[in-house]
């Protein structure tokens, strides 16, 4: 009983809330400036001049949490091998965005999406899209290593024993992956140990080994680093300067400086608006707008 009471008012009755804001958290929301109430949707296209061709064009998306709105008409596109950084104060909307690339948000009762995210010819957000093929093709790491309790070998197979691969394959794609991941010389010769016995950033790398390992287009990454120290951190940061030749990546982060180190574009969201997306150079040095530079140098959030 207790419980329930305790339970926030915009969450309906088989609601579960994947991502509570605590007390302080809430009661330091910025409010939305009169500018942002009125600036309507932003167009990204006036700041994001590249020649990198986009990958998930994503137009227009309100997102709902049963009645209470999480995101407002944000239109992204995402450049394809390029880091787009997600940046904003907790609760604007950032993972909720990250979530609605490969459909996770679509594990939450009541969630719903509205607008298009161009992937390839389909939208990502319509009914009919295949989401576990959808999953195979928009890779996701967490915040923390989700390791399961088997070897390090199972840990990075598991996707694709999952899809019926040979064991020839499986073998040669394990090795490429924690190759890719950065993690295969302190890890191969002791591939058939547990992986829980491997460190908080190895268990995090090997992670990305398994996202890696079913060959995905992108990668999505909701503040990979945030378990992490900094020498842990540095070692997926230059991983992914590595793994951007290969894949697009979004990545979630509330660390500017990791912004600024490893993205070649930002976007900025406050109240689950997009304020603006431009080239990470330009967001850090030039921000349009004043919400961004209060929130860049530390005025709040
Ligand atoms: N499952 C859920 N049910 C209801 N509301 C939710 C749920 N998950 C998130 N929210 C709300 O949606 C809004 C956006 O949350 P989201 O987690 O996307 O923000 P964020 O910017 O990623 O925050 P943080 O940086 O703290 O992770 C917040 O108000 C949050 O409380």
């Amino acid at each position: 009983m207790e419980k329930q009471s305790q339970r926030p008012a915009y969450l309906a009755q088989n609601e579960v809330e994947i991502n509570p804001l605590n007390k302080t958290q809430v009661e330091n929301l910025p409010e939305v400036s009169k500018e942002a109430q009125h600036m309507g949707s932003f167009d990204p296209t006036k700041t994001l001049k590249t020649d990198a061709t986009t990958k998930i064009d994503v137009q227009h998306t309100n997102f709902f949490y049963g009645a209470k709105q999480a995101l407002y008409d944000v239109s992204l596109p995402i450049r394809d091998r390029q880091v787009t950084a997600l940046i904003g104060p907790s609760g604007c909307g950032k993972s909720t965005f990250l979530r609605t690339l490969n459909r996770m948000n679509d594990l939450v009762p009541g969630a719903r999406v509205e607008g298009l995210a161009n992937f390839d010819g389909f939208n990502i957000y319509d009914p009919k899209t295949d989401v576990v093929l959808l999953r195979q093709r928009i890779g996701m790491v967490f915040q923390r290593a989700n390791t399961f309790p088997k070897s390090i070998f199972e840990n990075v197979a598991y996707g694709l024993k999952v899809q019926g691969k040979p064991q020839n394959v499986i073998k040669e794609r394990v090795e490429k992956s924690l190759h890719g991941a950065a993690l295969w010389d302190e890890v191969k010769d002791r591939l058939n140990t547990s992986a829980l016995g491997l460190s908080g950033g190895q268990q995090q790398r090997l992670c990305i080994a398994r996202a890696l390992a079913v060959e995905p287009e992108v990668l999505l990454m909701d503040e990979p680093c945030s378990a992490l120290d900094p020498i842990a951190t540095l070692k997926i940061e230059e991983m992914i300067t590595e793994l951007v030749k290969d894949y697009t990546i979004v990545i979630v982060t509330h660390n500017m400086q990791q912004a600024s180190r490893v993205s070649h574009f930002t976007g900025f969201f406050l109240s689950g608006k997009l304020v603006e997306v431009a080239s990470t150079a330009d967001i850090f040095e030039h921000p349009h707008h004043k919400e961004t530079e209060d929130y860049i140098s530390g005025r709040f959030g």
